[in-house]
């Protein structure tokens, strides 16, 4: 059997608080160091991981001596700064175990919502991947408010599926997967082995969550496949205690629910790229850019452009003009205006000495990049 699983590259993999703190009992030791191993075989087979994991305030309660859920946002936020200290304990020492190196990265969706911030945390995940680390995210409770109430960590692992380009989430959680409606209320529901991701019935299936430990129950893990999908991703929900679920899925086993992404992810972004985006600049090229994008498929280097007009930051959208003013690509830049101004038409082995830093060597990625209907 095969799924598109088998193909991913890279993996969010997502574990629920009930599974990580053993519904509420404290650190489940013997099934961190399980997905650890999973994870490190993994890392063997080329896959590379992140890991979303929930549990740090169920922890925090315990450690505290709260036998119930607090209702004070600051107790909340003090449950979340004590738990995540045993979270970032054992997931170091566990994939130690593995020679694998771990690094905490704690984020809000007002990290995500500004684009600077953004495309900060998305270049520290990727070079902590190229370093072969496994990145390890929570959201910064002790930080927010808002989102201790509402946050749930499925919506945190499908925007870092966005962020990093992900091929697929994982969401492991206490249940077998999705079922027409909360198997815990219904024992006659039934499994969904398939779905398309995004599908608004099963939206209608989707019930909160299970027990008190939760946040988010099945339904915010139903939006978080559709919104992992708009990047691309696939998701699949499973059970964290199945034997061997990670690796196994990665062989192509159909195991939990599948929710299945109608677009590869770097069709996605072009996608995204060729509908909705408002550009902030532009950049005038020479005749030997303009044939590199339109004929050959590169990327646009600094030493093809002539001109950069406007006012605008890393990661912006920019428009790409030939000298006549013709608009023949559109794409994400990845230096700002003045930047761009100042290593514009030199070679990109210049640009370390011109801006004493390099962010890449094109000013556009061809990924990043799409060409216009002239
Ligand atoms: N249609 C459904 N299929 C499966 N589980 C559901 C469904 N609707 C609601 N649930 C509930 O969602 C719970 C999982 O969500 P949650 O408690 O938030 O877990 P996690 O901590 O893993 O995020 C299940 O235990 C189940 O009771
Ligand atoms: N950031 C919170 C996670 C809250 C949450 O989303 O929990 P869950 O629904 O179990 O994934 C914590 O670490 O306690």
């Amino acid at each position: 059997m095969s799924t598109e699983l088998q193909s991913s590259k890279r993996l969010i993999i997502k574990v629920g608080s009930s599974l990580v703190t053993n519904d509420g009992r404290g650190l489940d030791h013997a099934a961190i160091q399980n997905w650890a191993a999973q994870i490190a075989s993994l890392r063997n087979m080329g896959k590379e991981v992140v890991l979303v994991s929930s549990g740090a305030i169920a922890e925090g309660m315990l450690r505290l001596g709260f036998v119930k859920r607090p209702t004070e946002i600051d107790e909340l936020q003090a449950c979340a700064a004590v738990g995540q200290m045993g979270l970032a304990q054992i997931y170091e020492s566990s994939f130690r175990q593995h020679n694998l190196g771990t690094a905490q990265v704690l984020l809000t969706h007002a990290d995500l919502a500004d684009r600077e911030r953004y495309l900060n945390a998305r270049s520290t995940l990727r070079t902590l991947l190229r370093f072969g680390i496994v990145p390890i995210i929570n959201e910064n409770d002790t930080v927010v408010t808002d989102e201790i109430k509402l946050g749930d960590n499925d919506t945190l692992g499908a925007l870092v599926a966005n962020l990093i380009e992900a091929d697929a989430l994982i969401i492991l959680t206490d249940q077998t997967g999705l079922f027409s409606a909360d198997p815990r209320k219904n024992p006659d529901a039934e499994f969904i082995h398939r779905a398309t991701a995004g599908d608004p019935k099963l939206e209608e299936m989707a019930g909160g969550a299970g027990s008190s430990i939760g946040r988010g129950g099945m339904l915010t893990k139903i939006l978080a496949a559709k919104r992992a999908a708009n990047s691309g991703a696939h998701t699949i929900i499973a059970w964290g205690r199945e034997q061997n679920v990670l690796t196994r899925l990665l062989q192509g086993e159909l195991i939990g629910t599948h929710l299945v992404a109608q677009t590869e992810p770097l069709a996605a972004r072009k996608q995204w790229l060729q509908d909705h985006l408002q550009t902030s600049g532009q950049f005038i090229l020479d005749d030997g850019a303009v044939n590199k994008l339109l004929n050959e498929g590169k990327s646009l280097l600094p030493i093809g452009v002539l001109e950069v007009r406007g006012e605008f930051g890393r990661g912006a959208a920019v428009t790409c003009l030939n000298q006549a003013g013709v608009a023949i690509a559109r794409g994400l830049s990845n230096y700002s205006s003045s930047d761009a101004r100042r290593i514009k038409r030199h070679a990109s082995s210049e640009i370390i000495n011109i801006l004493g830093f390099m962010e890449a060597s094109e000013l556009i990625h061809r990924d990043n990049l799409v060409l216009l209907n002239q």
